[in-house]
């Protein structure tokens, strides 16, 4: 099965990013999406957190937002995803990106969105899915890391990589410094993979992305960059 979007070239995916917190990514992904002829409009950010700082700076950019809180779910997570969804229903959402959004999400979500839902992580997938990467690289000695993103799937951080970027790990980094060094091409590559996804020159496909013939793939230049 595939699934593929962007089938009218000049039209604009009306696109929701979902955050937790600081929401950077999500501001890189504004500031990519400004632009008139970039194949997504950013029209809703969404938390499931009150304090995610994201939210103002959202406004500040007169994005609509939107907070549903998931800890009165409990442990039902589906209903809290049901929530969730009706909020972008609402705001007739086309194509979902998770920017730091720290919830696993359901089978029964990621299936309504799938191959419409990416996400950005920071490591080099699959290596260190899951949270602590920068703690997790610099205890594994590896001397490259870096950023993916990708298609989300119901198995958490092993969906289909779109673009990755790598950057080095120097003697003496802290995670701090090496989470900073990584921040810096994951707000390359994120909006480079939204727009890839957006514009149809990149689908899901069950077992992998699928890239068009001349699909823009070119890597940041101040990454030691992967090509997915
Ligand atoms: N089904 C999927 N859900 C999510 C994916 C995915 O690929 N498939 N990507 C993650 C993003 N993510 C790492 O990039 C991630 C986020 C959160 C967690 C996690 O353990 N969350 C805890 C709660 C943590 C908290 O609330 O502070 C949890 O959900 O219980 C792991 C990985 C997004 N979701
Ligand atoms: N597993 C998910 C995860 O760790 N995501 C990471 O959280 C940070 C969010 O920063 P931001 O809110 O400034 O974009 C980013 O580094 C992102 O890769």
């Amino acid at each position: 099965m595939t699934a593929s979007i962007g089938k009218d070239a000049h039209r604009r995916l009306r696109t929701a990013v979902l955050i937790s917190g600081r929401g950077s990514n999500m501001e890189a992904l504004l500031a990519a999406a400004a632009p008139g002829d970039y194949p997504a409009e950013i029209v809703l950010v969404a938390a499931n957190r009150p304090d995610a700082a994201g939210l103002a700076t959202a406004q500040a950019a007169g994005i609509a937002t939107d907070f549903v809180d998931h800890k009165p779910f409990g442990r039902d997570r589906e209903a809290f995803e049901r929530a969730l969804d009706e909020r972008l229903t609402t705001h007739d959402i086309e194509l979902v990106c998770l920017a730091g959004f720290m919830r696993i999400l359901t089978p029964w979500f990621v299936k309504r969105w799938l191959g419409r839902l990416i996400n950005i992580h920071p490591s080099l997938l699959p290596l260190f899915p899951g949270t602590h990467t920068h703690e997790r690289a610099l205890a594994a000695g590896v001397r490259l890391h870096g950023c993916t993103s990708h298609f989300v799937e119901p198995e958490v951080d092993a969906g289909p990589i779109i673009a990755q970027a790598a950057v080095p790990v120097l003697p003496g980094d802290t995670p701090d410094v090496l989470a900073a060094r990584v921040l810096v091409q994951e707000h390359l590559i994120y909006p480079r993979a939204l727009a890839l996804v957006a514009s149809g020159a990149v689908r899901w496909r069950e077992g992998g992305a699928v890239f068009a013939p001349g699909a823009d793939t070119t890597p940041p230049d101040t990454a030691i960059t992967v090509p997915a």
